[in-house]
């Protein structure tokens, strides 16, 4: 199935470039291309020339680029380029980042594609690093002839081990807004030369690839594969903290996206969002992560397949809480079925939002039975249970500034097992206005999946009634 209609939305190419009309504009586009009996132009995606042709054409049709794609160097897929590009767009508008927009490209191969294309269609300033002496002149050479010379730079990287060292003391002196990287998505040989000739799936076969493989081993295959590519800028990225405002890459391979989450997790980093390129019959995945505290990734748009899915349950319960007393009534009732919070914020007098996590399982399903429970609070000994697990997380509802300090101390102290790779997060905020509580819960990682914040979210409009 053709995964067009999950691009971005700004992508030009959700409505495919017309064959025919290249074919008349380039005679090398033309030499290339097959003209059938009905008329249609059509293209054989195996053959590394036809790809070639057909990316260089398009570059210059669509971006006035010139660019020269040396044999077997990486043919770069402008859609999936673009879709990467159009994403960062929306991460800076969510950063509030307009003016003078800086980023890295860690390696930009020969084509240096992504520097191109950011400087000729947004005029950021690109600082291309790349460990290919090859590659890095092929990258000088397109941008010279592009006339973007002053508004990218190549810089080599000699150290394969490294991702920022070239780049510390410019860092410290002045900061970037972000970096982007398409990784070497593959760890050894056989990995790669697998994905050449697919072993059979479970239904007996799986279709080999359309396009035809281009690009040497060294800008494919990295020791450890993407993640731990990725591991390596992760672990830069938290001696760089805000040096770099927001980090970037793309993932090749679906199961490598929970890994790298977990390891973001792991290094407490819970400001990240993850959206899908997805782009003819192709899908790659996008992570993106900051140690600012005044960009909440959370609320960058994402697309593609999977996207629709997660968004935000909400509910509007009517009510004569104030938004303290509905907050204290959601606490009590997390607290009841071991569900923790995290990051509780009152944003103004009306509004709170918190991090839900359940650290190890399920503990909510049977939650029918314990909100029957939960009514019949009368009942002393349910009073005690109640107040047993308030005592042991020393939360007093009654001073919402201690109750604050208290959780902070709790989170920091409290060695909860589960807390790097939790069952279960989820965002959720309450807002008051006119006698009615807006209850919006969004899932956000863990095993517990998008159907445990939905059972979170019924237990609570129960609650909240
Ligand atoms: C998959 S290619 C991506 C090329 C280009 N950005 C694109 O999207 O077509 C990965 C590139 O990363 C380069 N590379 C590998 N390790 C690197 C490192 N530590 N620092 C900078 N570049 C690196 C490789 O030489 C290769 O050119």
């Amino acid at each position: 199935m053709s995964m067009n209609q999950f691009m971005h939305p700004r992508n030009r190419y959700k409505v495919p470039p017309s064959f025919t009309e290249l074919a008349i504009e380039y005679p090398e586009f033309r030499a290339v291309s097959n003209l059938e009996i009905n008329g249609k132009v059509t293209l054989n995606f195996k053959d590394e020339n036809t790809l070639r042709t057909l990316t260089k054409c398009l570059l210059h049709k669509d971006f006035k680029l010139d660019v020269t794609l040396p044999k077997d160097k990486l043919i770069p897929t402008l859609p999936l380029r673009l879709n990467y590009i159009l994403w960062i767009e929306d991460i800076l508008k969510v950063a509030g980042i307009t003016n003078n927009v800086t980023g890295i490209d860690i390696g930009c191969g020969a084509s240096c594609i992504y520097g191109l294309l950011a400087a000729r269609e947004h005029h950021w300033k690109m600082i291309a690093l790349e460990t290919n002496r090859e590659s890095c002149g092929c990258a000088r050479t397109n941008i010279e002839a592009n006339n973007l010379d002053h508004l990218i730079e190549v810089i080599y990287q000699d150290d394969p081990g490294k991702i920022f060292s070239k780049l510390n003391d410019r860092l410290n002196l002045q900061p970037v807004d972000f970096c982007i990287c398409n990784p070497p998505f593959f760890s050894k040989l056989d990995e790669l030369s697998s994905k050449i000739s697919p072993k059979k799936n479970r239904t007996g076969h799986r279709p080999s690839p359309r396009n035809g493989r281009t690009g040497m081993n060294c800008e494919l295959i990295v020791d450890g594969g993407e993640c731990d590519f990725v591991q390596k800028i992760i672990e830069e990225s938290c001696q760089l903290k805000d040096q770099i405002k927001v980090y970037t890459t793309m993932l090749g391979h679906k199961s490598s996206v929970d890994k790298i989450i977990r390891l973001l997790s792991a290094k407490g980093i819970t400001n990240f969002c993850q959206t899908e390129f997805c782009q003819g019959h192709t899908t790659r995945w996008g992570i993106a992560w900051t140690f600012h505290l005044d960009i909440y990734l959370k609320t960058v748009p994402s697309y593609g397949q999977n996207v629709e899915t997660n968004k935000a349950f909400t509910h509007v319960v009517d009510t004569t809480n104030d938004v303290t007393q509905s907050f204290q009534l959601v606490e009590k009732s997390l607290l009841y079925v071991d569900v923790k919070m995290k990051d509780v914020e009152f944003t103004n007098q009306s509004k709170v939002t918190f991090k839900g996590i359940a650290p190890l399982k399920n503990t909510w399903s049977k939650q029918r039975q314990r909100r029957r429970e939960l009514d019949r609070q009368d009942k002393p000994h349910l009073e005690n249970e109640i107040n047993a697990k308030k005592e042991v997380c020393q939360i007093d509802v009654e001073d919402q500034a201690s109750a604050a300090k208290k959780r902070k101390l709790n989170e920091s102290s409290d060695d909860m097992e589960g807390e790097q790779f939790p069952f279960l997060v989820f965002q959720c905020s309450l807002e008051n206005s006119c006698s009615v509580t807006h209850l919006h819960l969004k899932y956000l990682y863990g095993k517990g999946g998008k159907d445990g914040v939905y059972q979170i979210y019924q237990f609570l409009i129960n609650r909240l009634k």
